[in-house]
């Protein structure tokens, strides 16, 4: 374990409620709670076991109390931080809560920098990169398969394969190496078969884990499911019947929608990002413009557009113009309102039959549909829980670089003359694998992505 200084913060979100916990870490954390704790009938922290609790005062320099509290003690390395910690538990009030928060400062800890528990956990080598990261994850989920998946990582699922690639590597490449320092024509010949295959079962694992990163993203973010349609057709009264509460304003007057609305919902436990967006059409009110522009960008950033389309209304130029946008995305059509005459034909429109779905949401007809619809197009409609998935872009990024380097590498080896090159190239994969695990990652990338973490984590 490293030396560091001992930090504390609030590991609680700060507001009213039954509990708080005040965290410190490092070496000093039980030598700067003695100073401010008075146990019950004067009993001292100086005998506490690791995982017991005491009972008592936070005290301030004066001796006056300042909250009544439980105290609880994890001796490192068997800890969070893998640290000598004190939690205080304090009544969960934010004036209490700061006010032995500087108590503890006083008293010898330094202010702990966002993610630096975290941090700590992964310096001390308790986690690796990507379980750190998972950590956060877990806080962050939106779903249950989210903080299920998320919990996975964190007990190092990822990085299992990972190392296990990372191991199979250096040994391509010290066989290789051993083979350039005895040059025997034959035996590179040899040697660059083998390795050859070696470094394609290699790829085909990389571009797994590779495949899985777009299933992966949907488990963290959700599918980001776009609204869009001419202003009036009930793309706001869609969103609030799949959410089952009024969350966007429905009017009759067209242009209702102006700023994104989104919201987080459960398809059978896969995540929904829904977003509800201002209806697109030419316009001279510039709010209103503003809303459209959004609503096109958000078009670009969505997993699913749903094109929402008025029953009562002939097809127009602007419906057509829209169309023409959403085309190459993953789309569904909504005919809404159906309780009303037709006036549309849908013709005029080149859609696959399969992605049209009629709906009337006054009379709360076809919603079922879009939900089982959904479901189909994405996981078949069920999750697999055993498997493996990158849900962290950076992951994937490295896993780019890497596959790259195995294809230069792959390429090197067939010319056998060029064994000694090919090395190199899985050296740059096994560096670009170990970005992942934080093993191979500059220190001033690692501090970044831990200062991305909250407060107290
Ligand atoms: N009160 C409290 N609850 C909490 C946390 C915490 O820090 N404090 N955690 C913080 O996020 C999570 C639990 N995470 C933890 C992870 C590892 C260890 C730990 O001590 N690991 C040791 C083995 C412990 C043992 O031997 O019993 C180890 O892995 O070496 C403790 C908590 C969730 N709940
Ligand atoms: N008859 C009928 N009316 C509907 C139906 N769905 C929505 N409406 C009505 O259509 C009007 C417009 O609905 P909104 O949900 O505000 O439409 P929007 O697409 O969000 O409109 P903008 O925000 O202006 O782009 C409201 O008066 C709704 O009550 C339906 O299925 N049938
Ligand atoms: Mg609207």
């Amino acid at each position: 374990m490293k030396e560091f200084d001992t930090i504390a913060a609030v590991a609680t979100s700060i507001g009213e409620g039954g509990i708080s916990i005040i965290r410190v870490s490092g070496n000093d954390a039980l030598k700067i709670t003695k100073k401010i704790f008075v146990g019950k009938n004067d009993r001292k922290l100086d005998n506490i076991k690791s995982y017991t609790m005491r009972y008592g005062f936070i005290v301030d320099c004066d001796g006056n109390k300042i909250d009544e509290v439980i105290i609880s003690f994890m001796k490192g390395p068997r800890s969070f931080t893998a640290e000598d910690t004190i939690e205080i538990n304090c009544h969960g009030g934010v004036v209490v809560t700061n006010n032995i928060l500087n108590e503890v400062i006083r008293a010898g800890a330094r202010l702990a920098e966002p993610g630096e528990f975290t941090k700590r956990a992964f310096l001390n080598g308790r986690i690796d990169l990507s379980q750190a990261e998972a950590v956060i994850d877990i806080i962050r989920a939106k779903t249950e398969i989210s903080a299920r998946s998320a919990l996975q990582q964190s007990e190092g699922i990822i990085s299992k394969e990972i190392n296990e690639l990372r191991a199979h590597l250096l040994g391509i490449i010290a066989s290789i190496e051993a083979t350039v320092d005895y040059p025997e024509d034959e035996l590179e010949e040899v040697t660059a078969d083998i390795a050859t295959r070696k470094s394609s079962n290699i790829l085909m694992e990389i571009n797994r884990l590779l495949q899985s990163a777009d299933e992966g993203k949907i488990l963290r973010e959700g599918i980001t499911t776009t609204l869009v349609g001419k202003p009036n057709v009930g793309k706001s009264s869609l969103l609030n019947t799949i959410l089952k509460e009024t969350r966007a304003i429905v009017t009759d007057v067209p242009g209702t929608t102006r700023d994104i609305i989104e919201e987080y919902i459960n398809f059978k436990g896969i995540p929904i990002k829904l977003i509800d967006t201002a209806g697109i059409r030419e316009t001279e009110d510039v709010v209103e413009r503003i809303g459209v522009e959004k609503s096109r960008q958000m078009i670009e950033m969505a997993d699913l557009v749903l094109f929402v389309l008025d029953n009562s209304r002939p097809i127009d130029e602007e419906d057509k113009e829209i169309f023409e946008y959403i085309k190459p995305k993953n789309y569904l059509v909504i005919i809404n309102k159906i309780d009303l005459d037709k006036e549309m034909d849908i013709s005029e429109l080149d859609i696959e039959k399969s992605r049209i779905i009629k709906t009337s949401i006054k009379g709360e007809v076809g919603i079922d549909k879009i939900k089982q619809r959904i479901e189909e197009m994405f996981f078949g409609g069920k999750i697999d829980y055993s498997d493996v998935y990158v849900t962290n872009n950076r992951h994937k990024q490295a896993l780019i670089r890497a596959k790259e380097s195995m294809r230069h590498a792959i390429d090197a080896l067939s010319v056998t003359l060029a064994i000694d090159l090919a090395s190199i190239d899985l050296r740059d994969a096994w560096r670009h694998l170990g970005e992942i695990t934080g093993d191979t990652l500059e220190e001033d990338i690692i501090d970044k992505i831990f200062a991305e973490f909250c407060l107290g984590k």
